[in-house]
């Protein structure tokens, strides 16, 4: 989970998607600035310093594998949950089917949240492979609306091709992470304040009985 100390904040972050859809080299990109067009298909976690706002952040990034048995994925989701801090959620621009399972990956996210009772989860949609724009199967319009219909950021991005754009999905999601911990800890202030208020009132009338 996020800690703040001072000005460095720790973040776990996932990225999550169907097959092929380029979470590897998205992350790759991110870490190396390189593109280097095959990754293999192993899970990994990373730990990457990066300077956000003139803010230091340590980010810890698993770049996860996708289960079609939506059971075990299910099970995957509150493990993910449970450690992240905030979700890339990845599809490519020339595969519907990879964009719909970013649709079913937003509710199991948020469904395992709730069930969990935690705060809103930041996520970060992105679009990859815009490079291969004539093959295109989902028009921009659909992740725009994906996103905020769902109250996500969106991206569209090629790993193969920029850098700057995959460096702004990643400084995005440092945004709403410290965004969501800001409104946490107001929330988390407002509940004592109101827990502390009931306790002197509760204490009044048991005195004035
Ligand atoms: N043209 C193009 N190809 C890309 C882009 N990003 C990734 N690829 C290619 O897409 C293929 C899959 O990329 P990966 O990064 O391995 O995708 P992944 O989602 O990690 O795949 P899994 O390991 O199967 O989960 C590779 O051949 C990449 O070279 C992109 O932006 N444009």
């Amino acid at each position: 989970m996020t800690r703040l100390n001072g000005q460095r904040m720790d973040a776990n972050v996932v990225v999550l998607g169907t097959d092929n859809v380029g979470k590897s080299a998205l992350t790759v990109r991110f870490l190396t600035r390189r593109f280097i067009g095959e990754y293999g298909d192993i899970e990994s976690l990373y730990t990457h310093n990066v300077v956000v706002d003139g803010r230091e952040q340590t980010l810890n990034i698993w770049d996860a594998p996708y289960s079609q048995d939506l059971s075990f994925e299910s099970l995957m989701c509150e493990k993910r949950v449970q450690w992240a801090d905030g979700f890339v959620l990845v599809y490519s621009i020339c595969d519907r089917a990879s964009f719909n399972a970013v649709s079913r990956l937003i509710q199991t996210i948020k469904t395992t949240k709730d069930f969990l009772g935690l705060e809103k989860m930041p996520i970060v949609i992105v679009g990859n492979k815009r490079d291969l724009h004539h093959r295109r199967t989902v028009l921009s319009e659909e992740g725009r609306l994906l996103a905020l219909s769902a109250d996500c950021q969106f991206y569209e991005v090629s790993a193969a091709e920029n850098y700057h754009s995959v460096l702004m999905v990643f400084h995005g999601l440092v945004d709403r992470i410290r965004e969501s911990r800001v409104s946490a800890k107001k929330l988390a202030g407002i509940k004592g304040i109101v827990k502390s208020m009931s306790a002197v009132f509760t204490r009044r009338r048991t005195d004035s009985l």
